[in-house]
């Protein structure tokens, strides 16, 4: 059996799709389930993210842009500490970040991000907002490969969700986290176990 996958995860909140793959290792086993986490880095402190790390026994790093002269600083030094853990594969699980030059050399084509949106509607920090104040009656997540865009790289998967009438931000996100912890623990489990490649815009896992 091939060697289970490392998975560095990056969190900006409540990691609730850090725990659904934190829980599918658990439940699977690292065998099993094709990957383990290795460790989990975020772009703030005092989150509920990180604290779903350290209660889960793995070790954590916080790169703040605030800590660095220029963007570029912060961006090599996130690289730099990620690569520290030596991942096959980064997840971006509501990191809320933009990554710059350094961090794609060294991590593009195996750097996943899911978005609380069909893209390519709705990019950028408010997916979910957006897509309620344009009236749209169906949305959703894609998890995707990111590239030097704002989520416009190779899109992996989607999950359709349906807007309701009486639907709010909040309410819509919560039916869309649904969908999407169960999309991104099954498409980062088939992308570890199966191997993958990407031709254009296309992604095909084996
Ligand atoms: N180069 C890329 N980096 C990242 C991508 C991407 O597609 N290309 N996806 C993000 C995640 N993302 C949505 O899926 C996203 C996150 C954040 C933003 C944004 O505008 N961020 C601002 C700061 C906002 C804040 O701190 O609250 C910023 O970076 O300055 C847009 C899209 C992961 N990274
Ligand atoms: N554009 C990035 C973005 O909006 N990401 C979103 O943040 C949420 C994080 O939830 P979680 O912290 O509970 O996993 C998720 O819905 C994710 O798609």
């Amino acid at each position: 059996m091939a060697k289970a996958k490392r998975l560095v995860v990056l969190v900006s909140g409540s990691g609730t799709n850090l725990q659904a793959l934190l829980d599918a290792v658990a439940d699977a086993g690292t065998e099993g389930y094709g990957a383990e986490i290795v460790a989990v880095g975020a772009d703030r402190e005092g989150i509920e993210g990180l604290a779903r790390a350290e209660r889960a026994g793995l070790p954590t790093f916080v790169c703040k842009v605030k800590d660095y002269d220029t963007r570029e600083e912060w961006d090599a030094a996130l690289a730099g500490a990620t690569a520290a853990y030596e991942p096959d594969l980064v997840v971006s699980a509501g990191f809320m970040k933009i990554v710059g030059k350094e961090f794609l050399a060294r991590f593009g084509g195996r750097f996943v991000n899911t978005h609380p949106a069909l893209l390519p509607s709705f990019p950028g920090a408010h997916g979910v907002r957006d897509a309620l104040a344009y009236g749209a009656r169906v949305t959703g997540c894609t998890v995707h490969f990111v590239d030097d865009g704002v989520d416009t790289g190779p899109i992996i998967a989607q999950g359709v969700v349906e807007v309701r009438d009486e639907d709010d931000e909040s309410a819509l996100h919560e039916r869309i986290k649904e969908v999407e912890r169960r999309l991104l623990v099954d498409v980062v489990g088939r992308l570890a176990r199966n191997g993958y490649r990407i031709e254009g815009r296309k992604v095909v896992i084996q």
